[in-house]
């Protein structure tokens, strides 16, 4: 059904009355998604605009306010399934002070010290600053230090028991330590780390689940899950920061930090992120150095809280309406914030992964201006259903690259851009080098099938080429790898084979011995083999084994690369995934260009006639597993004739494992194939089997 739409919004000129009217049904049907459904539409930033547009019409037209005004109270309601919980003392909310000036912090401390009917002649006022963790709060119940009950905050006056929940924490004792006091009850802040956060989406991602918006979000959906079990496996965390009823606690401190010292030795959770300082100065101060750190801090905050710390003056001040008037939350930069898709662009990363990235409108989130945010792949870009032209919410927490988590559905405009399809937006090709880009069954991202020309795949292919299995050029690492790519003197692989001691020479931090020694490993890695060249083009899911198998059965590189996909099946190990792989790599003209360039820069190799038909291959399907020094053979050269025949090599010795070849010093791995009755060979056995065959 129809409900308020922010994108048909009744203009501010309005008068005030249908505007208030507007701004209460809008905020009602905002909390409503964020703390019943824990699944917002519009970021918080954006719910506090209207917020504070409320407040501020309400305090200059007080006729309008109304008691079920959102300004008047907590929204939270009990979700159905939960028993509602009363609460002893009721859990409020904290006033928040203007956005990020910290002139904000000058206001509370003088607000403060007017209540208290402070002069100037007066020292300045002790406060207590804390982390203002950004999750989900909680009442926990302790009995004779027993936990008993926990309860989240509801409306305020009734929460839900979501007991079963809580104890799946970890971090939170279901028994205190030392004395506890009859009846003691703590809250805090049920959490998520951004890492747990991140691997939560990443798993939500794979199984093309829904992914959640903010760890926020997470946490409280896990908290206020009906199911234990679900909520179990969410990684959850909390911090304790102040504490509700207490009974018989004779020895309660008189501050709020002496109080919180208390609740860690107890045994819970308590930030050692936060300080007593004096008076404005110290708050503004606090409330910069955290600032700094924000990004670095393993969780999200979304500002500082900042409390008077002796009790007894918390006291004298009092609550107003819905917020103590002795604390008060100082907030940084949203992260997470409203903003416009003009574009959307595919970038392809360094191994051919191809990216759907949204081009936003410029928009200040977490402290930066962004312009770019991923949208991961195809399938979350559709799942989200991200267009161009859409009002999407960016979040950007930590040092992770900006995301767009979600779009604002109704403000989605009528001439908004179609479904993304990211193989028809590209029509198919890279966009980088205009190779055929494909997509496997059962992953998740497109490719760029031209690994080896494509432009943005360079500094790979040139890494994975030159590595020791590969064509073994030493000497040429990453930093060389980038200075070469960068510095424009190897576009394509063939390049490596152009590069003289005197360009090498000029480059930065290369000593003309190290130019020497390169261009000599080079010269060197001219004379290789077909495994190893096979395995130094990087095709997809071709590693050391299955280049071995493709170069023993075709025998040659011209008949791999014209090979049909049915004849790419009769390899060893060679299924539909990898035989496709293989075919499209040598269907892109510019990777045979590429190849051929190569072989013209007399990169070469022995080849033969292949084993496809008819050559015997006596251990195939044997598992073979080498232990200790054989007289001739070395360990390298063994493998090499055994995979020959056919068979494979293993690791460790196991009731799967045919034969133990043994040498001199052959340790654990004897003892365990005489354990499991394995047969163990010497050198002279093998050598045996091997022969077998060659009849
Ligand atoms: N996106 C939306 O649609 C939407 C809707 C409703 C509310 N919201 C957001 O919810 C927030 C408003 O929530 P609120 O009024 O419930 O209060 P609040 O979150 O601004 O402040 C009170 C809460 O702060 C938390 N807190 C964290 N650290 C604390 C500390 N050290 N000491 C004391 N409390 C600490 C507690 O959970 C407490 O309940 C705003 O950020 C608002 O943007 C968003
Ligand atoms: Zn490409």
């Amino acid at each position: 059904m129809s409900q308020p739409s922010l994108f048909d919004a009744p203009s501010q000129a309005q008068d005030p009355a249908s505007r208030a009217a507007w701004l209460r049904a809008q905020l009602h049907h905002h909390a409503h998604r964020y703390y019943v459904l824990d699944d917002p539409e519009i970021p918080d930033a954006e719910y506090d605009r209207l917020f504070q547009e409320l407040q501020a019409l309400e305090a200059t037209h007080p006729e309008l306010l109304t008691p079920d005004s959102p300004t008047q109270r907590v929204l939270g309601k009990v979700l159905d399934g939960f028993q509602p919980v009363r609460h002893a003392v009721p859990m409020l909310s904290i006033r928040t002070e203007t956005d990020t000036e910290p002139t904000g912090a000058a206001n509370f401390d003088a607000r403060v010290r007017r209540e208290l009917r402070l002069t100037e002649a007066d020292p300045p006022i002790e406060y207590q600053a804390e982390l203002k963790f950004d999750g989900l709060a909680i009442n926990l119940r302790y009995e004779r230090g027993v936990l008993v009950q926990a309860a989240t905050r509801g409306d305020g006056e009734v929460g839900e028991d979501v007991t079963q929940n809580i104890r799946t924490i970890n971090q939170i004792p279901l028994r205190l330590n030392g004395a506890a006091p009859e009846v003691l009850e703590v809250r805090g802040e049920v959490y998520m780390r951004r890492d747990a956060f991140d691997r939560l989406n990443e798993r939500q991602r794979e199984l093309g689940d829904k992914t959640f918006v903010n760890p926020r979000n997470a946490a409280a959906g896990a908290v206020r899950q009906l199911d234990p079990g679900i909520a179990a496996k969410r990684p959850l965390s909390f911090f304790a920061y102040g504490w509700g009823e207490v009974v018989g606690w004779p020895d309660q401190p008189p501050t709020q930090a002496g109080v919180l010292d208390a609740l860690e030795a107890f045994g819970l959770p308590v930030s050692h992120e936060r300080a007593v300082v004096l008076g404005a100065e110290g708050l503004i101060d606090f409330h910069r150095r955290i600032g700094e750190r924000r990004d670095q801090l393993p969780f999200d905050i979304d500002g500082v809280v900042y409390k008077v710390n002796r009790l007894d003056l918390q006291k004298q001040l009092g609550f107003v309406t819905r917020e103590p008037r002795w604390a008060v939350a100082h907030k940084y930069p949203a992260q997470e914030q409203m903003t416009k898709v003009l574009d959307i662009d595919i970038q392809v990363g360094r191994t051919g992964k191809l990216t759907p990235v949204a081009k936003l409108a410029p928009v200040f989130v977490g402290g930066v201006t962004v312009t770019n945010a991923t949208l991961h792949n195809e399938d979350e870009t559709r799942r989200k259903d991200v267009r161009i032209g859409d009002t999407v919410i960016v979040r950007r927490a930590g040092d992770v690259i900006p995301e767009v988590v979600a779009v604002v559905a109704d403000r989605r405009p009528a001439d908004a851009g179609e479904p993304f399809d990211l193989y028809q937006r590209l029509r198919g090709a890279c966009p980088v080098c205009g190779s055929a880009i494909t997509r496997e069954d059962g992953e998740a991202d497109w490719r760029c099938s031209g690994g080896l020309y494509c432009a943005a795949q360079r500094k790979q292919a040139l890494l994975h080429f030159a590595q020791r299995r590969a064509m073994d050029i030493e000497g040429l690492g990453d930093k060389l790898v980038e200075q070469l790519v960068d510095g424009g003197l190897i576009r394509t692989l063939p390049d490596l084979y152009k590069l003289g001691v005197a360009k090498l020479a000029a480059l930065d931090r290369m000593a003309d011995k190290s130019a020497q020694n390169l261009v000599e490993a080079l010269e060197k890695s001219k004379q290789t083999t077909l495994p190893r060249f096979l395995f130094g083009l990087g095709i997809r899911h071709v590693g050391e084994a299955t280049a071995k198998d493709l170069a023993r059965h075709f025998g040659s590189l011209d008949r791999i690369m014209d090979a049909r996909v049915e004849e790419l099946l009769e390899v060893n190990d060679v299924g539909p995934v990898v035989a496709q792989s293989i075919r499209t790599f040598f269907d892109q003209p510019h990777n045979r260009e590429v190849v051929e360039q190569l072989r013209a820069a007399g990169v070469h190799w022995p080849e033969g006639e292949g084993t496809a038909s008819d050559a015997p291959r006596p251990l195939l399907g044997k598992t073979l597993v080498l232990t200790g020094t054989l007289p001739t053979l070395s360990r390298d050269e063994a493998k090499e004739m055994i995979e020959a025949a056919g068979g494979k090599v293993a690791g460790s010795v196991s009731k799967k494992t045919h034969y133990v070849v043994a040498g001199a010093e052959a340790g654990s791995k004897l003892a365990k194939a005489e354990e499991l009755g394995v047969p163990v060979l010497d050198e002279a056995g093998l050598k045996a089997l091997l022969a077998q065959g060659e009849v």
